[in-house]
């Protein structure tokens, strides 16, 4: 500032020359900070694309649909697309932010020769000392750095920063549920009576239409219920609710006669246990993918005597390194196993978990009808003092549970017995279960 008002004294307009060009680079970088930021968000999006496309051509759960459908060439080809063209948008940035400098370097030399040569009569007639002249020069040139270089650098990345921080802003003012990482309370000493749905309406979060809708059932403990309905009539949604996943719901869903909006979230996870239709198998070892239930704790009886009940004892013992065999292919020595055996594996997982609630949500649909009934049958013995819920589109093995409920429409459409269900005349189950008996 000092430089600029000793510039101006000799030569206001030097001076002006001086503040007229800093606007222009300010408001230059003011905006190319932002344009960059929206470049780089929109880069970020494409090298996600991208990025998939080549976890689905190099993972190896892919490798068989990769073999039989032969997509690969063609989505080779959508990654190149995608790659050049978030290189584009990198190469635009780069370029911008080059021809910026460069053109900042251009005019700081001119501007800066030009206040020179408008200080020079002041030192050709002998009104400035020839050091006050070097030092001007010098502050000039510093001066012009700080306009042409330092300050639109510290503008842009600051107006990049604000365009950062909206998104975060946006971000953080997404809901979410504060204790989703808690660790389930094994503590408590929790016994189930019923679960209530009690006009129940829902819709996920930013979408329209309602999945349930002044849905009410209850469910009791001495029984063993199934949830039936066709494809998205929101089976695996009530589960979702009654695990606690979603608070924004209209009406009220208890457990034991107590609002679940008032239960603890680590007490709710240590309650209930699930083996989802896309359960997660892990590529530890077989001990481990089952003792996961109860946080790792080994206990060898309550291990021995599930591994035994899931049926896994004899293969257990054709492994060589038994259940302490990884499974898997990421070591040398891992093995992989059959689906079935997976499922298996995940039941295990549920059954080691203790929860006194346990849902199993299509975990067997990949086995044949037989297959499943002698899964479901299985579990229904193993299970038979835990309260256990089962989601199907196999009816016959639906058949085996206490009361069935149907859900359509957002509601439950129909509930009772397998043949309860039988006798209502051209009734949602039996019009269902009849067509599915005619296929074998
Ligand atoms: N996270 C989500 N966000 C938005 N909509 C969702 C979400 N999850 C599920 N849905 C929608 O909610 C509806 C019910 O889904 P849900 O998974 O509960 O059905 P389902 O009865 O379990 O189906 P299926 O028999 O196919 O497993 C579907 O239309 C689905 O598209």
């Amino acid at each position: 500032m000092s430089i600029l008002i000793i510039i101006m004294s000799d030569t206001l307009w030097g001076g002006v020359i001086l503040l007229l060009v800093s606007v222009p680079f300010l408001i230059t970088a003011q905006k190319l900070g932002i344009q960059n930021y929206t470049l780089e968000k929109n880069a970020k999006a494409i090298q996600r694309k991208y990025n998939n496309i080549a976890h689905i051509l190099m993972d190896r759960t892919f490798a068989n649909e990769r073999k039989l459908f032969g997509y690969s060439k063609k989505l080779q080809q959508r990654y190149n697309d995608l790659n050049d063209e978030s290189f584009a948008m990198e190469a635009k940035i780069f370029t911008r932010v080059f021809s910026n400098l460069k053109t900042g370097s251009v005019v700081t030399i001119v501007v800066s020769g030009l206040i020179i040569a408008m200080l020079l009569p002041s030192l050709h007639n002998g009104a400035m000392s020839i050091g006050i002249f070097i030092a001007l020069v010098n502050g000039v040139i510093n001066l012009m750095q700080l306009i042409g270089w330092q300050l639109p650098y510290i503008i842009g990345d600051n107006a990049r920063t604000k365009e950062y921080l909206k998104d975060l802003n946006l971000f953080f003012s997404l809901s979410s549920k504060t204790d989703a990482c808690v660790i389930p309370n094994k503590e408590n000493k929790f016994v189930f009576q019923s679960i209530e749905f009690r006009n129940v309406s829902f819709k996920y979060p930013n979408t329209e239409n309602y999945i349930l809708y002044n849905c009410s059932f209850v469910m009791y403990s001495n029984k063993t219920y199934a949830l039936v309905g066709v494809n998205g009539a929101g089976k695996s949604t009530i589960i979702k609710l009654i695990l606690g996943m979603y608070d924004e719901y209209n009406g009220e869903i208890f457990i034991n006669n107590k609002d679940i909006k008032t239960y603890d979230y680590s007490m709710l996870k240590s309650i209930i246990a699930v083996v989802f239709q896309d359960f997660a198998t892990y590529q530890i070892s077989l001990k481990e993918n089952i003792t996961l239930g109860n946080n790792l704790i080994y206990n060898n009886g309550k291990f021995e005597k599930i591994v035994q009940d899931v049926g896994l004892t004899d293969f257990i013992a054709t492994l060589k390194n038994n259940s302490d065999t990884h499974l898997g292919k990421l070591k040398q020595d891992s093995i992989d196993i059959s689906g079935g055996q997976w499922q298996r594996i995940a039941i295990g997982r549920l059954l080691y978990s203790n929860a006194p609630i346990n849902i199993l949500d299509e975990p067997t649909a990949a086995l044949d009808p037989i297959a499943e009934s002698k899964v479901y049958e299985m579990f229904h013995t193993l299970n038979k003092d835990r309260f256990t819920i089962y989601i199907t589109h196999r009816l016959g093995a639906a058949k085996m549970s206490d009361e069935i409920l149907v859900i359509h429409n957002g509601k439950i459409a129909e509930s009772g017995s397998h043949n309860e269900l039988m006798n209502i005349k051209d009734g949602i189950y039996s019009v269902m279960f009849n067509t599915q008996k005619s296929w074998y």
